[in-house]
């Protein structure tokens, strides 16, 4: 199946991120947020400044392209978190789920929450905003960058 995308603007993911503080709101107040790097560091501090929550960790998960293939690693653990207990972990998408699966067995007791979500990962996340199709790709804004387009008419004038 071909790849479409879906372009996430800064005021798009803004909005998403205020949307789910507004949600995580009734379920607090959390001892701290555990950001899923580095994905979910953008969507942490805005959650954080909307749940005036001032205790912002890192878990960091990374799956290897090599003879390890498919085994993801935590090359970043969470200090003060124990398991997870009272604290609120936030990731951008949860895909595939494998990235929220070792965060959660890292963290059991923690409430696990992202903006977008795919069919696969959905049930790895207690929360989420937008469901996104599986074979969408989402574009986030950090990773675009706005383009110049030439008009239609100069296209066909020119030929190219
Ligand atoms: O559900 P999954 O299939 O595990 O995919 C979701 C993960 O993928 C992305 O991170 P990525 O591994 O691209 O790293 P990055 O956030 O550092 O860019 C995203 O931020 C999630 O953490």
């Amino acid at each position: 199946m071909a790849t479409t995308y879906a372009t996430v603007t800064w005021d798009q993911l803004h909005r998403d991120a205020r949307i789910l503080a507004e949600t995580l709101m009734a379920k607090g107040p959390f001892k701290g947020i555990v950001a899923v790097t580095r994905g979910g560091l953008i969507p942490a501090a805005i959650v954080a400044r909307e749940l005036d929550c001032r205790l912002v960790e890192t878990i960091s998960v990374i799956t290897y392209d090599d003879e390890s293939r498919g085994k993801p690693e935590i090359i970043k653990d969470p200090q003060v978190t124990g398991d997870g207990e009272g604290y609120l972990v936030i990731d951008d998408l949860v895909d595939s789920g494998v990235t929220a699966r070792v965060v959660r067995e890292r963290l059991p007791k923690a409430l696990f929450a992202c903006l977008y979500a795919k069919a696969q990962g959905k049930p790895l996340t207690d929360l989420f905003v937008v469901e996104v199709p599986q074979e969408t790709w989402v574009l986030f804004p950090w990773d675009t960058a706005p383009l110049f387009i030439p008009p239609l008419a100069k296209k066909l004038t020119t030929g190219s």
